[in-house]
């Protein structure tokens, strides 16, 4: 067998040429803007994005990020609760003339999130972004860790996230205009966390930065791009249960800045995955930790 017949039969999507590929585009940046507009043009976000886990502390504030850089759809997956109804509220309030949509969606369930892909692709014309923030933390000892928060911990951090990729890189390649997909991972993913253990949570992340590697190989002939964010220690809900709120202080001394981080710290790094800015970054990870993992 020779080296085409073996590429076309194994691998027939990552043929060369098999689609247009919009990364090789040029930058659609008009030539009359003013370097002030270039700069802003680059950043720009628009179209439609999804957001798991959007109405969580780093997910919603992510969704504001992506509507403050002009994103025109906002369709945000979330389990349904008094909170996410809130925090719906307050972006359409800050975003008037933003479309945003909340839906209730459990991003394991393979049926829910391919019926709502494929509804974005019915209502609203495509999917451009997708954000995956939706994710658990699991604090047991190995020893004790029970079968079903290991694969609790999996499911969501690790399938549901490959699962939202699946059904939106499906729409993205109907539409023809490829997309950009950022995958939450976790410093966990790189290193074992301290003091708190986290088996499952650290090996769930661990499995998000290779299958983000893969997609990234898999979909860039389609003009997808798949990038993921490793956040540190960040000041959010998530990081008060469990005794974590105890851990704090060892988290703080061993930050080369001192501290832990804010939520709007992760705003940088998603709009530039997201953005065109970011166009040629594929099957990158970003820690975003204040120095956390030097030492
Ligand atoms: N907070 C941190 O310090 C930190 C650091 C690194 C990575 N992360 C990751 O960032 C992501 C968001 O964390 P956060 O601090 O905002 O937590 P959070 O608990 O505030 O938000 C998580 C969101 O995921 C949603 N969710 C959980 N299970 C779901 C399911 N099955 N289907 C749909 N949605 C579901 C929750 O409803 C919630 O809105 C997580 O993946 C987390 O692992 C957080
Ligand atoms: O590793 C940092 C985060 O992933 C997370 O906030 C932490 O592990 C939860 O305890």
């Amino acid at each position: 067998m020779d080296r085409s017949e073996l590429t076309s039969r194994l691998l027939p999507e990552m043929t060369l040429g098999s689609a247009q590929a919009k990364l090789n585009k040029p930058l659609p940046l008009p030539a009359n803007l003013s370097p002030a507009e270039r700069a802003a043009a680059r950043f720009r976000i628009s179209g439609v994005a999804v957001v798991t886990g959007g109405t969580g502390d780093l997910g919603s504030v992510a969704c504001e990020a992506l509507l403050e850089h002009g994103l025109d759809t906002l369709l945000v997956w979330d389990l349904q609760g008094p909170a996410s109804t809130r925090k719906i509220e307050t972006l359409r309030s800050k975003f008037p003339s933003a479309r945003i949509e909340f839906s209730n969606i459990d991003v394991t369930d393979d049926a829910q999130v391919t019926k709502a892909s494929q509804e974005a692709l019915e209502m609203v014309g495509g999917i451009d972004v997708l954000l995956t923030f939706a994710g658990v933390v699991s604090c047991d000892h190995a020893k004790d860790m029970p079968a079903k928060e290991w694969r609790r911990t999996f499911d969501i951090n690790t399938t549901g996230s490959f699962l939202c990729a699946k059904a939106v890189a499906n729409v993205m390649v109907k539409s023809g205009n490829g997309g950009s997909i950022v995958h939450v991972a976790s410093i966990s993913a790189h290193r074992v966390n301290f003091p708190q253990p986290q088996v499952a949570y650290n090996a769930s992340k661990a499995a998000v930065l290779a299958m983000t590697k893969s997609l990234a190989a898999e979909w860039a002939v389609h003009g997808i791009r798949v990038n993921s964010i490793s956040p540190g220690y960040m000041d959010t809900i998530l990081n008060e249960g469990d005794g974590l709120q105890a851990a704090r202080t060892i988290w703080n001394e061993r930050n080369p800045n001192g501290r832990i981080g804010s939520p709007e710290e992760l705003c940088g790094a998603v709009i530039l995955l997201a953005s065109s800015a970011g166009r040629y970054i594929n099957g990158a990870d970003i820690i975003i930790d204040g120095g956390q993992t030097l030492f």
